[in-house]
């Protein structure tokens, strides 16, 4: 049996296993499309209630810190004012790339009737759809740790161009576990997967993630995928395909 210098694998999504074509050509404009309608028709949800709570407290979180000019959510408003205010802020928040728990949370839920329709089918690169199948069959357990919440990360894996393949996954976090680019954060994932962290490889196409995870004594890949941002120097070793994580 192929002797593997790892026993799990912990996976970031774009960039890594996805293309960024597809988070940022695909999956945000869906959502920012769409966002003022879903929060009209979806108000008196409690889920969309909570997730409105924790942008509310992100953006006061926002103003008083980095982002003074952060659009704030009024308590009080009205129906329409509120949801004006709110897709006001996630305009705000998308156009800056941010990665709140909020943000992504309320993103998630968007994205669910897209790929209900198959409006959304996510893309995967193949050589990860292979690597998936060798590492079940290695029994190499593989988690998903990625900004997008886990409720979409499920979206997302659920329904790839090869189909399902959630089966081929042992579990997901994302940004409620902690920051990607905080090393406990890696620490305790490491705890909830029961594994040691140098037993961990951490694949990811941003260069403060794999640091991170590093200084939580995990192996690092740096993926090198179409379209990623260029990186500076760094002493990460690099991967263009997940072959390369079978032939250490
Ligand atoms: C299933 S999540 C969609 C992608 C996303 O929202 C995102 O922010 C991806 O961040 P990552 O940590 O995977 O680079
Ligand atoms: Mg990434």
């Amino acid at each position: 049996m192929t002797q593997l210098p790892y026993r799990a694998v912990l996976l970031d999504i774009e960039g890594t296993t996805t293309p960024v074509t597809f988070v940022y050509d695909v999956l945000f404009p869906y959502a920012r499309e769409r966002v003022a309608e879903f929060l009209k028709n979806n108000l008196e949800n409690p889920e969309v209630q909570r997730d409105l709570e924790l942008l509310r407290e992100q953006a006061q979180e926002d103003a008083a810190g980095d982002f003074p000019t952060a659009p704030q959510i009024p308590t009080d408003a009205a129906a329409d004012a509120l949801v004006e205010a709110a897709v006001a802020n996630i305009h705000w928040q998308m156009d800056a790339d941010r990665k709140t728990t909020a943000l992504k949370s309320l993103q998630g839920k968007i994205w669910k009737d897209g790929y209900a329709a198959g409006t959304l089918v996510a893309s995967v690169y193949p050589d990860v759809f292979n690597a998936l199948r060798r590492w079940q069959e290695l029994e190499i357990p593989a988690y998903i740790y990625s900004s997008g919440s886990i409720a979409a990360q499920k979206l997302l894996f659920g329904h790839t161009e090869e189909g399902d393949l959630r089966p081929q996954l042992a579990g997901y976090f994302d940004t409620t576990t902690g920051p990607k680019k905080n090393a406990q954060s890696y620490l305790d994932i490491a705890h909830l997967i029961h594994q040691a962290p140098e037993d961990v490889v951490f694949v990811t196409d941003n260069l403060d993630e794999a640091i991170a995870a590093a200084d939580a004594g995990m192996k690092t890949r740096v993926a090198l995928r179409p379209g990623n941002a260029p990186l500076p120097d760094h002493d990460h070793t690099t991967l263009t395909t997940f072959d390369a994580l079978f032939e250490d």
